[in-house]
């Protein structure tokens, strides 16, 4: 089989595959990162990838290429291409996907199934099916399923190889069998499978990332509610979460969701609400969306509160750069939002991170970067916890409280022992828990 795209998600689910005792080979447009994966380097960090990818490289069932032709005998192609927001529009930019079946057409010869596993509005998989009929010289023999994927960064390897659920969209049996073939392994141990057509996969996807996105924004709207009242929302979110109706995941407050899926997800699923003349049905999105965007303004508001009103000549010591622990991923990061402000603003933002340290300093190169959360904190006027790696958890305040000039701290994630952090001589506050701030 075929992966294009080799991404978070494509170099994941290659290895994954091969994992499975497939034959799999990657492909990408990027010569820099195929060179590297074929040396068996991963160009990026996601815990347990590199053993898989190395353990699947010696076995001989994993191959990367940048060349499509390379991909020709295949006989399952996955597409995991980005699809991220356009830029001039909330819709998602589809034109990777479409470049990649252009590109794979012309090799597809004999019969095979086309598996798009990226993220898409609906209808996109009987758009590219239709592109496929037109493109591949014998084109009634491609057919195509949508096998939307639920994998998490930092996680990334245990949910590939011990997924909740298997969606598989397809719009016939043959293209089932096939797909259960490849997951058979997975099917036999257990795992539940979905079987829909192609428009509901479509749909299960980004109604499942709008899902998560509206239980975050919810638990962000009441730690609002509380700030207001004088509620504690880490206490409201521990009660809601016993209900097993509601469940625990999800409820955590603080600075709102990032990454490269859920905010460009759910503005692409309004897009096409709209196009489909139902933006009415989806509209509550804009206020998750709203609702997120503000949690990373209020904590600013907080540091800026700490800082004696403005960050002009402030330091502040930003511990965190990734949009979530356990990954280097930077991409809408609130962590980097936030220290991007402070800059702006004429402060300085000293930032440490365990794993994004590279990317961030690519992508914001005018930023400062500590070796540790100590060099960072070192004569800084507030500390902001912006990303809740499990490193920071272990932070003792009494010997941070030595390096900073004052004993400031935002727990922009509820990571850290508030009594212990106020016990240490700290002025410690968090969104929503105003009782704390006094
Ligand atoms: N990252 C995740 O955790 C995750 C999880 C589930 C679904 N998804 C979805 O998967 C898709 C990919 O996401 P990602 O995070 O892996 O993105 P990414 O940007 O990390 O990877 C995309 C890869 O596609 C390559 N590419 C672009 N055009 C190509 C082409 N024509 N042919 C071959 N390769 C091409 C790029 O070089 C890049 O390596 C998106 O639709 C995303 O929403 C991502
Ligand atoms: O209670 C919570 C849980 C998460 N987050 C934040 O939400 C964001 C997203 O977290 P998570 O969902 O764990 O990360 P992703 O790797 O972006 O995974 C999401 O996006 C992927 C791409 O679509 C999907 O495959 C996954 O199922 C979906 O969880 C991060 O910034 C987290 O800090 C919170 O603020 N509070």
């Amino acid at each position: 089989m075929s992966v294009l795209g080799c991404g978070y998600l494509g170099v994941t689910h290659a290895a994954g595959m091969a994992e499975l005792g497939h034959q799999v080979i990657g492909i990408d447009i990027d010569p820099e990162k195929i060179a590297a994966l074929a040396d068996g380097r991963v160009p990026f960090f996601e815990p347990g990838l590199d053993e898989l990818i190395t353990r699947n490289l010696a076995a001989g069932r994993l191959r990367f290429s940048t060349s499509y032709e390379d991909a020709a005998t295949a006989d399952v192609h996955f597409i995991c291409v980005g699809t991220p927001q356009r830029s001039d529009a909330s819709a998602a930019d589809l034109s990777h996907l479409h470049a990649a079946i252009e590109a794979l057409a012309p090799s597809l010869a004999h019969e095979c199934l086309v598996v798009g596993k990226s993220t898409v509005p609906v209808g996109t998989a009987a758009h590219l099916a239709e592109m496929l009929r037109v493109l591949v010289p014998d084109g009634d023999t491609v057919s195509v399923a949508w096998n939307p994927e639920f994998l998490r960064e930092g996680t990334a390897v245990a949910d590939t190889l011990r997924p909740d659920r298997l969606v598989l969209g397809v719009a016939d049996t043959a293209a089932e069998k096939v797909l259960r073939e490849v997951y058979a392994p997975l099917i036999e141990a257990g795992v539940p499978v979905v079987v829909a057509d192609l428009p509901t996969a479509e749909v299960i996807k980004t109604a499942a990332n709008s899902f998560m996105a509206t239980k975050i924004s919810f638990i962000n709207a009441i730690a609002e509610f509380c700030d207001a009242s004088g509620a504690d929302v880490t206490v409201v979110a521990e009660a809601l979460g016993r209900d097993p109706r509601i469940g625990e995941q999800f409820l955590k407050a603080g600075l709102g969701f990032g990454g490269g899926c859920i905010s460009k997800d759910i503005r692409a699923f309004q897009a096409r609400a709209h196009d489909l003349g139902v933006g009415h049905a989806l509209a509550f999105l804009a206020e998750v969306d709203a609702v997120n965007l503000r949690c990373r303004d209020r904590v600013v508001e907080l540091l800026r509160k700490q800082c004696g009103g403005g960050f002009a000549g402030r330091r502040v010591a930003v511990l965190g750069a990734a949009f979530k622990p356990n990954t280097d991923d930077i991409r809408d990061s609130p962590a980097l939002y936030v220290a991007e402000l402070i800059s702006r603003e004429g402060g300085v933002a000293a930032v440490y991170d365990p794993r994004a340290m590279g990317n961030a300093r690519q992508a914001f190169p005018h930023l400062t970067y500590a070796t540790s959360p100590l060099d960072a904190a070192r004569g800084a006027d507030a500390v902001a916890l912006l990303t809740d790696w499990q490193e920071f958890a272990t932070l003792d305040p009494r010997v941070l409280g030595k390096e900073v000039k004052s004993r400031n701290v935002v727990d922009g994630r509820h990571l850290l022992d508030a009594e212990e952090w106020q016990g240490a001589g700290w002025q410690y506050v968090a969104p929503g828990r105003p009782a704390l701030q006094s």
